[in-house]
């Protein structure tokens, strides 16, 4: 049985009024899920301020309000507490309600445009395979200790995160491996944790939309390195421009990863190819099965993070060279008869989709054609669309723009403002059709014997989101169903 005064443990108070001696059910940030004797924190949201709300909660059984602005209209017997920043109050409060987590759990935190779910699906992996029980926090799944909890989010919001990490301290998890987007740090749903490490994979091109400018998405994800305490680890890639910057202000122990310059985790590809990558990992000669230089790069942010929490090194690289990626991350398929290759992959964004295709390039014995099927999603950063679009048509011989969860928006229009900028050399090479499903298919029986058809955007997921309404939709589904037709 916890008080409010218990929870508030930590929280920067502005004012309080009544009192903080009162039994607590729980900590809700959405009024519509408080009840008898929960506690709501009035957020400000990018669309909504939670504010308005307040009597709504009250209504509800609410005991306590956790707001930045005082009603001047106060109701008898609930008590009011004033803070500054009401989404750094919900996080500290889900942390102690909760019992404080992530000090039970060694707590890893991955960040970066590209990246995040492998990396954190491989250390899940990793350390499954070291012995250890372990949670997942990811965009394709939770996991704990192997029982799957569906995602909604890439990093779920701070009240359902410390409910899911409290969890993992009840089933026994020793690590909690998880993403942190930045959407996640800049809206705070990461405050009040405790990181034993935080590991940085490349910052490009996305959202946009959100942040407003490339300096503002920058600082988002630098703001999670400085919030880390002197005993935590923060590893990054000094192989991308902004790599250092990351680790700038923080008082974490700094270490690097790199294929081209001496770092504390050093790395070099002798071998790329379908068959996997074999590669050096501070001189440790290795094969693994995930492929493309990308890849390499998060082996070793796993290679460095395992090594930094004290696992026997030969112990981990067996563990790794043994280890497949996350679903739908160039997961691929060949048809039968016409080994016609098909790869499903998650790239949705600009740098994203020229690694994927680099990568394909690379794996190219022959003249074999590159069809790539390609679309971006609605309701997002929309100056990434002619990007994709250029970077598509430029590695590829052929592509097909089709819709890529168009949400609110008119699939069309995306598919135009993909086209738009594009060069005249492109304007030959593509096609755009809008129905998902029917853009692979015509890649496919565009496709000659040993051609690769990229199905880019959507890796893992199940559907196509259109309108509010997530109709059911598998990418992999889809090629399956077309190597089928083309056996017969
Ligand atoms: C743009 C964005 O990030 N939005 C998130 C944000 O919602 P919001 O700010 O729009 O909330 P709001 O609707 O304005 O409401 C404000 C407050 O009022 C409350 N409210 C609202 C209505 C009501 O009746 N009662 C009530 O109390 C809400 O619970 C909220 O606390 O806060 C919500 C609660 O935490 C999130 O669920 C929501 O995620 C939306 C659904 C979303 O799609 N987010 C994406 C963009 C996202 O977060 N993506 C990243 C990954 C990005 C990457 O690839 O790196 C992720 O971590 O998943
Ligand atoms: N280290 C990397 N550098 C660049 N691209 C990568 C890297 N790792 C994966 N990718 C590419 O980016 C895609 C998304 O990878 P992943 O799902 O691991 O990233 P993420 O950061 O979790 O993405 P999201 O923010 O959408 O959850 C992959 O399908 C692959 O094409
Ligand atoms: N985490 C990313 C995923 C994008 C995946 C893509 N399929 C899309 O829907 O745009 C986002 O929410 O922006
Ligand atoms: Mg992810």
């Amino acid at each position: 049985m916890k008080t409010l005064a218990d929870i508030l443990y930590k929280v920067p108070l502005k004012a309080v009024s009544g009192s903080t001696d009162v039994v607590v059910s729980g900590v809700q940030i959405d009024s519509r899920k408080a009840s008898n004797r929960s506690v709501f924190v009035a957020v400000k949201g990018v669309a909504i301020d939670g504010h308005k709300f307040i009597d709504k909660a009250i209504e509800l059984g609410a005991i306590a309000v956790v707001c930045e602005e005082l009603p001047s209209q106060q109701k008898e017997g609930v008590t009011y507490v004033q803070t500054e920043s009401t989404a750094e109050a919900a996080g500290i409060l889900a942390h102690n309600f909760y019992g404080q987590p992530s000090q039970k759990l060694k707590l890893v935190g991955v960040t970066g445009t590209n990246g995040k779910t492998t990396i954190a699906t491989l250390l899940y992996k990793l350390f499954i395979c070291l012995g250890y029980q372990c949670g997942l926090v990811s965009t394709v799944e939770n996991i704990i200790n192997g029982k799957i909890i569906p995602s909604t989010h890439t990093t779920p919001d701070a009240i359902s995160l410390n409910a899911l990490l409290k969890q993992m301290v009840d089933e026994g998890c020793e690590y909690a491996f998880m993403e942190v987007s930045s959407h996640a740090v800049h809206q705070r749903r990461i405050a009040g944790l405790e990181f034993v490490g935080a590991l940085f994979s490349n910052i490009t091109h996305d959202h946009l939309d959100y942040h407003k400018t490339f300096d503002e998405y920058i600082k988002a994800k630098k703001a999670f390195f400085d919030g880390l305490s002197s005993s935590a680890f923060a590893i990054t890639n000094i192989d991308d421009k902004r790599g250092l910057v990351m680790l700038q202000n923080t008082a974490a122990k700094k270490l690097s990863y790199s294929l081209r310059s001496m770092a504390d985790f050093k790395g070099k590809i002798l071998e790329n190819g379908l068959s996997g990558l074999v590669m050096t990992i501070n001189d440790q000669e290795v094969h693994f099965r995930l492929i493309g230089e990308f890849n390499a790069y998060n082996l070793l942010a796993v290679y460095g993070a395992a090594v930094s929490l004290g696992q026997d090194k030969q112990e981990v690289l067996q563990c790794l060279s043994n280890t497949t990626g996350a679903e739908g991350r160039f997961d691929y398929t060949v048809s039968p008869k016409e080994k016609v290759i098909a790869i499903v992959d998650y790239a949705h964004t600009p740098d994203a989709l020229i690694n994927v295709l680099a990568t394909i390039k690379k794996l190219r014995q022959g003249n074999e054609q590159v069809i790539t099927v390609v679309g971006c999603g609605g309701d997002r950063d929309k100056t990434k669309r002619p990007v994709m679009g250029e970077v598509a048509c430029e590695h590829s011989d052929k592509v097909i723009f089709t819709s890529d969860n168009p949400r609110s928006e008119d699939p069309m229009e995306i598919l135009n403002d993909m086209e738009t900028g594009l060069p005249v050399s492109a304007k030959r090479k593509y096609i755009a059709i809008a129905d998902r499903k029917q853009a692979i298919k015509t890649a496919i029986s565009m496709a000659q014997p040993e051609d690769i058809v990229l199905v880019a955007g959507k890796g893992h997921e199940k559907y196509q989101e259109i309108n509010g309404v997530k109709h059911h939709f598998d990418d992999k589904e889809v090629v399956q169903e077309m190597f089928e037709l083309l056996n017969k």
